[in-house]
């Protein structure tokens, strides 16, 4: 049986992603297209509804993402967000123009029309997140304005008869009081969606593409042992078995342990073929005297993809490359049109030629607890799905500076220390990750009545969902204390210890 089925039409937001995950947790199958897909094939798709996206443009811009008007005359359902509700206004007969003064961040929201099926259920007042330089100034005949706010005087319009339907606001951001609401409200009482979609549903279509793909040709999957390439291995194995390969590469910048720690749960845990490939030494050397955080990333990105080459061909030929990618690392790599905050080693720092035919990421529109929650279906051991990530770069995004042997083994067994103390206090469910940098500062210190002039580590620990924004952790400070003293005393050539407490944004959670 089909599914309902949503779309967003993408006219370049940072968030239409984020819309369509918002529409799947409301329990509907929602898909992102970009703006140039034609209204015909729009239609064959058979959507209860579309969401026009935000966008960076002005909609009377020369050359702004445009779509047929034609496709507000449909009967469909239509919700137009900030760029797509200008574009709405536009495209309809109403007047879009730069606004007398922008909005960004958090406004207040006052509903003036308490009846229209968005706004059900909703207090009159609330606040909402804006991003926006233009407005609408005067709404298309036949629209009634349904929210303002002090600066906008249209900030929610609609058009019942014609089922059409616009926010300025962004409904998707957490920031947004009742955004869920409100989208849940446009799918079930205006597209009349009755929310028949579930992840295992996801689960069962992407197998089902997959085997359909992948036909009779064998796939190698990059296989690190975190949650993402674990759960895209285990969907690839049940969708083709043994034509699956899985391979593990210890590249030198694992956490203490590790490496084996992998070995271990891969060969017990799931019936997939796996090999490990140590690779130390090639890592280390390409990465000796590099410094810039980026040109380390995409050395990395190199590197994995030069092994997984050399390597795979000593076990005949893998036509396809599977990869644990998921949507923020596309995002954070300048991958959707918006700024590269860092090079992922699996997306922004990949070389340009690649002997694989494709590099296939089940999970590359998934967001982090999406994929957990795929995870789970898939029958993975919930302490798996749990763990906390770990960058593919491991190590060497958390030795700031030059990485040489010393460096990564001074952080290994302070990380490892602190990994111990979160443990034994019972915190490792309720933090989303945490680990220690080791920082490229030296800075005087006493010990033993000397003095010494020694590295300082930064603990890091944070809270997050999506860990596309993260708060740093409120770690009590006897665990702080605890870790600290024993990383000072245990490890050596460590004489400061500090807590990062900056959240991200400004900051990233990863320090390069
Ligand atoms: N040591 C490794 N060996 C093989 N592949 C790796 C390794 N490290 C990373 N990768 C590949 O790069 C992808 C991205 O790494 P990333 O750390 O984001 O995901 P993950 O390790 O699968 O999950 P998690 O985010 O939980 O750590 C992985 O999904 C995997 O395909
Ligand atoms: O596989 C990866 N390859 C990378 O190059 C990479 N960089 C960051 N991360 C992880 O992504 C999440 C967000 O990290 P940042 O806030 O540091 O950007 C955090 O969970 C980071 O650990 C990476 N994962
Ligand atoms: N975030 C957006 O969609 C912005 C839309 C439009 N460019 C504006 O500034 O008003
Ligand atoms: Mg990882």
């Amino acid at each position: 049986m089909k599914n309902e089925l949503v779309v967003v039409l993408d006219f370049g937001g940072q968030y239409s992603n984020v819309i369509a995950r918002r529409v799947r947790e409301c329990g509907v199958y929602c898909e992102v297209k970009p703006y140039t897909i034609s209204l015909e094939a729009l239609l064959t798709m058979e959507p209860k509804g579309i969401i026009l996206s935000g966008g960076a443009n002005s909609v009377y811009g020369e050359s702004a993402p445009s779509f047929s008007p034609a496709l507000f005359e449909k009967g469909i359902p239509v919700l137009g967000i900030c760029y797509g509700a200008q574009l709405m206004a536009y495209l309809t007969g109403g007047r879009v123009n730069g606004a007398p003064k922008s909005e960004f961040g958090r406004a207040e929201l006052r509903i003036t029309a308490p009846d229209s099926p968005l706004f059900s259920g909703i207090p009159e007042l609330f606040t909402c997140w804006m991003s926006h330089n233009d407005y609408i100034s005067s709404p298309p005949p036949g629209f009634a304005v349904t929210a303002v706010t002090s600066t906008c005087p249209s900030a929610a319009m609609e058009d019942a008869s014609r089922k059409l339907y616009a926010v300025q606001f962004h409904p998707e951001v957490d920031h947004t009081e009742h955004g869920s609401q409100i989208l849940d409200n446009f799918l079930k009482r205006v597209c009349l969606c009755s929310g028949d979609w579930k992840m295992a549903d996801y689960v069962d279509q992407t197998v089902a593409s997959l085997r359909e793909k992948i036909g009779s040709k064998r796939v190698l999957c990059a296989l690190s042992g975190g949650v993402d390439s674990t759960v895209a291995a285990v969907m690839v194995h049940r969708a083709v078995g043994s034509q699956l390969t899985c391979m593990f590469i210890d590249h030198g910048l694992l956490r203490k342990g590790e490496g084996d720690a992998v070995e271990e749960v891969c060969k017990t845990q799931f019936h997939m073929n796996f090999v490990r490939i140590n690779a130390q030494e090639y890592f280390l050397d390409r990465l000796r005297g590099v410094t810039d955080p980026e040109k380390k990333r995409k050395i990395i990105g190199d590197c994995f993809i030069r092994v997984f080459e050399s390597e795979g061909k000593k076990l005949g030929r893998f036509d396809y490359l599977v990869q644990g990618t998921i949507y923020p690392d596309i995002i954070e790599s300048g991958g959707t049109g918006a700024a590269v905050i860092k090079s992922h080693h699996n997306v922004g720092g990949l070389p340009d030629v690649i002997d694989f035919e494709e590099i296939i990421e089940p999970l590359r529109r998934l967001f982090k607890d999406e994929v957990r929650r795929a995870g789970l279906e898939l029958g993975i051991p919930s302490d798996l799905v749990w763990r906390q990530p770990f960058p593919g770069p491991g190590l060497a995004v958390r030795v700031i500076g030059e990485i040489t042997e010393e460096k990564l083994s001074l952080l290994r067994e302070a990380d490892a220390i602190f990994r111990e103390e979160v443990k034994a206090a019972g915190l490792e469910r309720s933090l989303s990750q945490y680990f220690a940098v080791l920082t490229n500062m030296k800075s005087v210190g006493v010990m033993g009545d000397g003095r010494t002039y020694d590295y300082t580590i930064a603990l890091r620990a944070v809270t997050t969902s999506d860990f596309m924004t993260a708060d740093f952790a409120r770690i009590p400070y006897e665990v702080l204390a605890k870790a600290s003293s024993r990383i000072a005393n245990e490890v050596g050539n460590i004489n400061r210890v500090v807590y990062d407490i900056t959240p991200k944004p400004p900051a990233t959670i990863e320090w390069e």
